[in-house]
């Protein structure tokens, strides 16, 4: 398979002894959910995708973006974004400024109409001025989902990013995060704890590992 994220045998050590393994294929649009207990190494993987590995970590195998090996690659250049729990804004920027972060090319006009767009794509119309203090969390998860898709990564990775949100709160962002990444035609990769978040993905069970 050409496009999408490819997870090439890929096993993590920590002082020389496996942590996780892992063999996988995302297709575009599709989403690869990883459960497993706490310290089994599920952000650990996340880390070595952006290329964010720790030094007490050493791994093997590739992670291929698009048909290209990009494990070798720093993490600026690799064109994966992330989302985390309680993904936090920059609070001294306001909410647009939040979002023209990630935001390359095009006239400073482009620019801003790129963002009212966003904003008013998670029901967030008008908010550019506002101060991220004072959002609500949905609010807020809303702006940082934007803020990492405007910086048009190639594959969205999630860890535990709607973990925060209360359960009615939490799903609507889960739709929403989806239905852009399968808009976008991204391969996701969700790590979560909860199953309601692996069931809202869908799919089959492709891999049991301990
Ligand atoms: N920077 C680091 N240096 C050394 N060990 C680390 C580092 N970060 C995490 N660890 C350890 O590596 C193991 C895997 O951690 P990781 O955060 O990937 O687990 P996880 O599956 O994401 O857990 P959780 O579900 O609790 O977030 C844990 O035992 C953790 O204590």
């Amino acid at each position: 398979m050409d496009n999408g994220l490819h997870l090439k045998a890929v096993e993590i050590c920590r002082g020389g002894q496996p942590l996780l393994q892992i063999d996988a294929q995302v297709a575009p649009g599709e989403i690869l959910t990883v459960m497993g207990p706490s310290g089994s190494g599920k952000s650990t993987l996340l880390s070595f995708l952006t290329g964010h590995l720790a030094p007490a970590f050493a791994a093997t195998g590739q992670v291929v973006l698009d048909g290209s090996d990009v494990t070798a690659q720093p993490p600026e250049h690799r064109k994966i974004g992330i989302l985390f729990q309680d993904d936090l804004l920059f609070p001294h920027l306001s909410v647009g400024a939040n979002l023209a972060f990630g935001l390359r090319g095009g006239t400073k006009s482009e620019r801003q109409k790129t963002i009212e767009t966003a904003l008013s794509d998670v029901g967030l119309k008008g908010f550019e001025t506002r101060d991220p203090a004072t959002l609500s969390g949905g609010q807020k998860a809303r702006v940082a989902l934007m803020r990492v898709l405007l910086s048009d990564p190639k594959a969205l990775l999630l860890d535990e990013a709607f973990s925060g949100l209360d359960t009615d709160r939490r799903a609507q962002i889960r739709d929403l995060t989806f239905d852009h990444a399968r808009k976008k035609n991204l391969p996701v990769v969700m790590v979560t704890h909860d199953i309601d978040d692996a069931k809202a993905a869908g799919g089959r069970v492709i891999q049991l590992g301990p």
